[in-house]
């Protein structure tokens, strides 16, 4: 995702407009506290008016201490009507804004779902988790309390400013003078704020990788006793976020005195000049009274401006970087008119396939059938595009028009979801889920998890564990062995009995034992299934039909088995660095 740490500060109100379709059915809700803060508002505006009518009958001390009484059961009974409904209206508001947080959380993981595996490729973990996290926390004090406080203050200074006008206008002036002086220090900082929001937050991201990267190398740093050196790399990146995060709190605390010096200006002149005024009877003591109590009523929003003003820059930086990932498209796309298909009746081809990750080619020119049932073993060097070819054949990555043919089809033409349902995809590194061993196995679709964890040859190992395929596999499979997890991720695999099989090194982490026993069960497995299975080891291509070997993303070697030994080219050099007969069992052709 493309940075944008100096965005102006000026399109924090653009971001926003990103927010607005989340608002969507909630702007009553909004509307609704906004009319709780109008009432509170004006129970706060009611108690100023009732003093300065409390101090005008005074003048009458008679009559004055019954009704000094009455004012002050009035000032009581305000205080708790103004308590009872602002704790409505922050829950109507606050509560809005978790419900946007909700919303936003389940639009970024819809989106995450739906990206290819480019996009994951090129992005870390940390930072998208810190997207989650941070950023959404600070889109939700924005759309809570930084909406709640704006409309507050919006209200609070309006209704204020034009009743301490109806008093006394030029002693307005004066009291709102310094203000100027306020609004342009804020607007002076604001861009960097913005600035300097943006780069605490993707400062917080790295540390969240580094963490993250710790958690899942434990064992790495450890065996390399890295741990000095690991810490010491937290260490400069949670620093380089402490330094962020001082620069923001320094502006903030240059704002803050900058408005408390603007606000103790305004109060000192009212306490001047009206006094003045009081003293010459050009003003009644009660307007005094009632105007200071305005006065005192808009310090609170006017010192808390500076945070409104954080908030608002915080959530822009962070909206800018939901945006990024919002905005970010898959490149396989479901075709406008998907053709639906639920078997595979003749054949898989690849024409002149090519295939590059950004400028670096790693197919190339790749043409060849598979015909419906039959096994095809690839093999080559390391790195040349085995897993790749793979990958690309259910769509984990996007390969061009015209290039991969599912009977006669282009597979980008093809329904996403029946295309990939016809296919069991054995990856080369076995993700399994924190769950038991029967629920990783059922991740691959309705079947019978007993028979495919048999077929993945798991039968010796779930007769060691206690629990047997309700044994749990702790976090990504940590507790089982890498030749189990791999077998786990085999029988998933082969649960929805799919038409075509894509098995990338199943034999990888697979002792020599295992290997016969899983190559015996997968024999009774194949049924009339196409197969492309990837391997190093040429002895899991016995009953191939045909092995491709691949050299630099090109076929450079196609026959079967027995052929390529004949050949005496790459596979026969494979075949005997491996003092193996290479497969050469190789299935009989249909
Ligand atoms: N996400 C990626 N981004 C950039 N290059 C990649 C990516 N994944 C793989 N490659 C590169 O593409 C080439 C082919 O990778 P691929 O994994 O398909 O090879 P392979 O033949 O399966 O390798 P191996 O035998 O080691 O499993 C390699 O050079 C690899 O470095």
């Amino acid at each position: 995702m493309d940075k944008q740490t100096t965005t102006a500060p000026t399109s924090t109100l653009s971001l926003l407009a990103h927010l607005l379709p989340f608002f969507e059915g909630l702007k009553g809700r909004y509307a609704l506290g906004a009319l709780l803060l109008l009432a509170t508002n004006a129970a706060a505006l009611l108690v100023p008016w009732l003093l300065k009518r409390a101090v005008e009958q005074l003048s009458h001390p008679v009559a004055a201490a019954p009704s000094a009484n009455r004012y002050a059961l009035l000032i009581a009974l305000l205080a708790g009507a103004y308590c009872l409904v602002r704790i409505f209206s922050r829950t109507v508001i606050l509560h809005g804004a978790r419900l946007i947080e909700f919303r936003v959380r389940e639009a970024l993981f819809a989106r995450l779902l739906e990206l290819d595996q480019t996009f994951f490729f090129r992005e870390r973990t940390g930072d998208l988790l810190s997207r989650f996290s941070n950023d959404l926390t600070n889109v939700r004090m924005l759309t809570g309390f930084g909406i709640m406080s704006l409309m507050n203050t919006v209200i609070l200074y309006g209704s204020a400013v034009w009743l301490m006008v109806r008093i006394n206008p030029l002693l307005t002036l004066a009291a709102l003078a310094p203000l100027p002086l306020m609004v342009l220090t804020v607007q002076a900082v604001s861009g960097r704020i913005f600035t300097l929001s943006r780069e605490t937050q993707e400062e917080l991201a790295r540390v969240s990788n580094h963490a993250e990267e710790a958690f899942s190398a434990a064992l790495l740093i450890k065996s390399y006793c890295r741990e000095t050196r690991f810490g010491e790399q937290f260490r400069v990146a949670a620093n380089r976020c402490l330094e962020r995060n001082l620069s923001l709190a320094r502006l903030r605390g240059f704002i803050i005195p900058v408005i408390a010096l603007a606000t103790g200006a305004g109060i000192l002149a009212v306490l001047y000049l009206g006094g003045h005024l009081v003293i010459r009877q050009a003003m009644t003591l009660g307007d005094f009274v009632a105007f200071s109590g305005y006065l005192a009523l808009l310090v609170w929003p006017t010192m808390v401006l500076g945070w409104i003003l954080t908030l608002f820059q915080r959530g822009g930086a962070s909206m800018a970087r939901i945006n990024e990932l919002l905005a970010a498209r898959s490149a396989v796309r479901e075709h406008a008119a998907a053709q639906r298909i639920s078997s595979i009746k003749e054949e898989v081809a690849f024409r002149n396939l090519c295939f590059a990750y950004g400028e670096r080619p790693v197919l190339r020119d790749i043409s060849f059938t598979v015909a419906a049932g039959e096994r095809i073993g690839i093999t080559g060097t390391v790195g040349s595009g085995k897993s790749t070819l793979l990958q690309l054949i259910p769509r984990l990555l996007p390969a061009s028009d015209g290039m991969i043919f599912l009977d006669g089809t282009d597979i980008n033409q093809l329904h996403l979801g029946d295309l990939r349902s016809l296919i069991g995809y054995l990856p080369q590194e076995a993700t399994l889920f924190s769950r038991t061993i029967a629920e990783n196995i059922a991740y691959g679709g309705d079947g019978d998890c007993p028979k495919a964890a048999e077929l993945a040859g798991l039968s010796s190992d779930l007769q060691g564990f206690t629990q047997g395929l309700d044994t749990l596999v702790g976090e990504r499979g940590v507790t089982l062995s890498g030749g189990q997890r791999q077998r786990v991720a085999l029988a998933r695999a082969l649960m929805r009995n799919p038409s075509l099989l894509l098995l990338d090194d199943p034999l990888a982490a697979v002792d020599a034992g295992h290997e016969d026993e899983i190559l015996t069960a997968l024999s009774a497995a194949w049924g009339g299934k196409t197969v492309l299975m990837v391997s190093h080891r040429l002895s899991a291509f016995r009953d191939c039909h045909r092995v491709l070997v691949l050299d630099d993303g090109r076929i450079v070697e196609q026959g079967t088995p027995a052929e390529l030994l004949q050949l005496g080219g790459r596979y026969t050099e494979l075949a005997k660095r491996q003092g193996t007969g290479g497969g050469s069992a190789g299935a009989e052709k249909r």
